[in-house]
């Protein structure tokens, strides 16, 4: 199904201000909020989803099968125009981290706090939803970054969750980027959790002035971590002994692994982390390209990104 007219047209628009829900596809309905923002509702054989349109951003997606949501979402996370969600997969693009040099613009890349249209809805073989997104051409988004692309997320939510995101140079020069699935994955407790397939990797400890060593075994945590695992682009496992089940991260086109844990101390720093101990219940394994990584793309190129999330039960 072609959406594109759907934002375009005033009676679309007044329909959707009206009822606050629009029904885009037989697993797909589009709601709004009172601040204004907009979500896709998926529920197809398969799963539950829920996709915020500011930022492409997958707030929740569960499987018919499990009991556990995949995805940990903040119980105060904002939903406010301009603020990015804490939880579920935040995009983070042009940029990872800070901008190297405007402190004014948007951490992590603007595209997480833009708003982005639906392109396309369909139903895959398998009897997944697939749903396509573009970035927004706003003025923020041209302040932030003046020459031409385009960005496309494809979203597609089922027994798996894959998520696409394809940046095609339009301008005639090459540019740089950055980029994540910043996802924050639902564990019983960071206690409970190890994490394989970094193994002997190289990595950046950022709580360490970014200096740089070598992992030697899987990852457990006993305080806040947050470490860039340069050249990986393998995949790898959250096993999870309080939920007995495994989540599978597997990925292309990515170069960069960023795991996170923000420990105690800093969560209660942060405004939307939840209650006290919420963060104990997640943790980010977010497949980047970043540093050593940054990927150059070249005019009329395009470049991308994916990641693919499974569970499995045991
Ligand atoms: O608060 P933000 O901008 O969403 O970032 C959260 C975290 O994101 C991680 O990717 C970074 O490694 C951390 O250093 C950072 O604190």
């Amino acid at each position: 199904m072609n959406t594109e007219t759907l934002e375009a047209s005033p009676l679309d628009a007044n329909t959707l201000q009206t009822k606050k829900r629009l029904k885009l596809h037989a697993h797909v309905m589009q709601t709004q909020d009172e601040s204004g923002l907009q979500y896709l509702e998926v529920d197809n054989p398969l799963c539950t989803a829920r996709i915020a349109l500011q930022g492409a951003h997958v707030m929740a997606w569960q499987p018919k099968f499990l009991v556990q949501p995949v995805l940990w979402l903040s119980s105060n996370a904002r939903y406010v125009k301009g603020r990015s969600i804490r939880g579920g997969v935040p995009i983070c693009w042009p940029w990872f981290g800070a901008h190297p040099t405007d402190s004014t613009f948007c951490p992590h890349g603007f595209a997480r706090v833009i708003p982005w249209r639906v392109i396309d809805v369909d139903a895959t073989p398998t009897g997944a939803t697939r749903i396509m997104l573009e970035m927004a051409d706003t003025p923020e988004a041209k302040r932030q970054l003046s020459y031409p692309y385009t960005l496309v997320a494809t979203i597609t939510v089922g027994r798996r969750l894959r998520v696409d995101l394809a940046t095609t140079n339009q301008a005639d020069h090459p540019f740089v980027i950055s980029e994540a699935f910043h996802t924050y994955l639902n564990i019983s407790d960071i206690a409970n959790v190890k994490i394989t397939g970094l193994q002997d990797c190289v990595y950046s400890d950022k709580m360490l002035k970014y200096e740089r060593h070598v992992e030697h075994n899987p990852l457990t945590f006993d305080g806040e971590f947050d470490r860039v695992f340069i050249n990986h682009s393998s995949d790898c496992t959250v096993h999870d002994k309080g939920y007995n089940r495994l989540i599978h991260v597997s990925k292309s086109g990515s170069d960069t692994t960023v795991v996170w844990s923000p420990g105690a101390e800093k969560s209660a720093q942060m405004a939307d982390m939840g209650a006290p101990d919420e963060w104990r219940k997640m943790v980010c394994v977010e497949t980047t390209n970043a540093m050593d990584n940054m990927v150059v793309i070249n005019p009329g190129r395009t470049h991308v990104i994916s990641a693919e999330y499974a569970v499995e039960t045991l």
